[in-house]
């Protein structure tokens, strides 16, 4: 490698991505933002390869040149074998733990390389030890949280609530003590690493390091918009330098051409949107969990038998075993027109389709940003980490969902729950609230929206 000498570009910014779970496309997507309104600028996205590969092949950069990629170590001595039985987890506690090496020395390598000095650093919110990196670089650091402001909100507030709620059997006691927060939130609403599970596992100090150190950032930037959620926004710009919401980012620069690269992929998309023309309006139930997206067998079984024993047509984006079906329950389905399951689906164009009437989501945070822009109401079955606090939102706060019964599919408990939200009088009320909030999220990203001259004012931050 040559070391050229290096002079600071305040428009070179360096990004340190989180690379599991939908952390790289969301991180992904927030620069792509940023680079629409601030072409002149170059953003080196630090990566592992596998997952730049996937985000960067095909046309999924199409329109950006100034975002260039580059891999860094994933963490994984040579010859790794996994330990325990979960080498996902294993995988990830073993990048946290050589985080702050590997990006120190990927910017070092490309700064010689390139011989421009970063002039700063964007990083996933997670990486709290940006901040110490960015200090001795002398460059302004910018964070990204990828999920809602109240789970953000409770991150910050960790040691309090930890102060208030830490001892067990405390599940039922509520959180109003939070600014923000009524007493329809609980404690058993927070993600597990802030009470009641492993609190010293690694991604549980992480967040816990998160928490406190991002008041230092000069700003953080979160994928959602002020009228969504006014209160919790004004408490947590009281705790840190700058709040900067802007979002939905779906709807300010879609992260990959409608069309699929994949010729199989997109033709089983098309065959799902003809499968969807063919039904009524507001009748059909998308389901999905997420990237990562299982449920138990058993709760597949609950759920296939209430859709069946309904009549409910459904599309399934299943990335579980097809055996945890009830036996030929595809083929009857199939067979009727009822029901599809797929592998993958385009969930924004899929929720776009007038004949979704409902979403059954694990209540990730991009999952329901895209439910409220396509005007669809949700039915939540939280699992972990965010989930619990978000689908408590969508039920108390919004009203545009229910959380289904006992936490856990059965099969009487989803019938309830389908036939709540695609037929009865509450369902048309969701409705029309999902439809105000869709309005208030297409007005935040238009050309005037808070959450446009947002994005303008980072870029400012940054270049400054
Ligand atoms: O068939 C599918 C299934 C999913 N998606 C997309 O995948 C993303 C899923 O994102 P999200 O709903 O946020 O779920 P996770 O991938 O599970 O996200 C992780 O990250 C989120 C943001 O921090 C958290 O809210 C979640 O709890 C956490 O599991 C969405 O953009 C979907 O459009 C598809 O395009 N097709």
């Amino acid at each position: 490698m040559s070391h050229k000498v290096a002079s600071t570009s305040p428009r070179n910014v360096a990004v340190l991505v989180f690379p599991f779970t939908s952390h790289p496309t969301a991180l992904l997507r927030f620069v792509r933002s940023l680079s629409t309104v601030a072409p002149d600028m170059q953003f080196s996205f630090f990566n592992i390869s596998r997952s730049n590969s996937s985000l960067f092949s095909g046309s999924g950069n199409k329109g950006c040149d100034n975002i260039k990629p580059y891999n860094v170590w994933d963490g994984l001595p040579d010859g790794y074998i996994p330990l325990s039985r979960n080498p996902q987890r294993e995988h990830v506690e073993l990048f946290i733990d050589n985080a702050p090496r590997i990006f120190e020395r990927a910017i070092k390598e490309v700064e010689a390389e390139t011989g421009h000095k970063f002039g700063c650093l964007i990083s996933d919110a997670l990486f709290w030890f940006a901040a110490d990196i960015a200090e001795k670089m002398h460059v302004p650091w910018v964070t990204s949280w990828i999920g809602d402001i109240r789970s953000l909100f409770v991150h910050i507030e960790t040691d309090i609530i930890r102060d208030k709620v830490g001892a067990p059997g405390q599940d039922n006691k509520t959180l109003e003590f939070l600014s923000g927060f009524s007493d329809e939130f609980q404690a058993s609403d927070l993600p597990k690493e802030i009470v009641f599970g492993d609190i010293e596992s690694p991604f549980a100090r992480m967040l816990h390091k998160m928490g406190q150190k991002l008041p230092q950032a000069a700003a953080v930037a979160v994928n959602s918009f002020e009228t969504m959620d006014l209160k919790v926004t004004e408490e947590l710009k009281k705790r840190l330098q700058k709040l900067i919401l802007v979002g939905p980012l779906h709807l300010v620069r879609p992260l990959q051409s409608v069309v699929s690269d994949d010729e199989d992929q997109q033709q089983e998309e098309d065959v799902c949107l003809q499968w969807l023309d063919d039904h009524e309006p507001a009748s059909v139930a998308y389901i999905s969990f997420g990237s990562l997206g299982a449920l138990p067998p058993m709760e597949v079984v609950a759920l296939a038998e209430a859709l069946e024993e309904g009549g409910f047509p459904f599309l399934w984006s299943f990335r579980g075993n097809l055996e945890d079906f009830p036996q030929e329950f595809i083929e009857r389905t199939n067979k009727l027109s009822i029901g599809k399951i797929v592998s993958w689906v385009n969930q924004e164009q899929i929720l776009n389709h007038t004949s979704i009437g409902v979403h059954v989501t694990h209540s990730g945070w991009n999952s329901i940003l895209e439910s409220v822009s396509c005007c669809v109401p949700m039915i939540g079955r939280p699992g972990f980490a965010d989930q619990h606090i978000n689908m408590r939102s969508v039920e108390v706060v919004w009203q545009i969902g229910v959380r289904i019964e006992g936490g856990v599919f059965t099969k009487t408990g989803a019938v309830k729950a389908l036939e709540q939200v695609l037929f009865l009088e509450q369902g048309k009320e969701m409705r029309q609230r999902i439809g105000v909030l869709k309005q208030l999220a297409q007005e935040a990203v238009g050309p005037n929206g808070r959450s446009a001259q947002n994005l303008r004012a980072l870029v400012e931050i940054i270049k400054a």
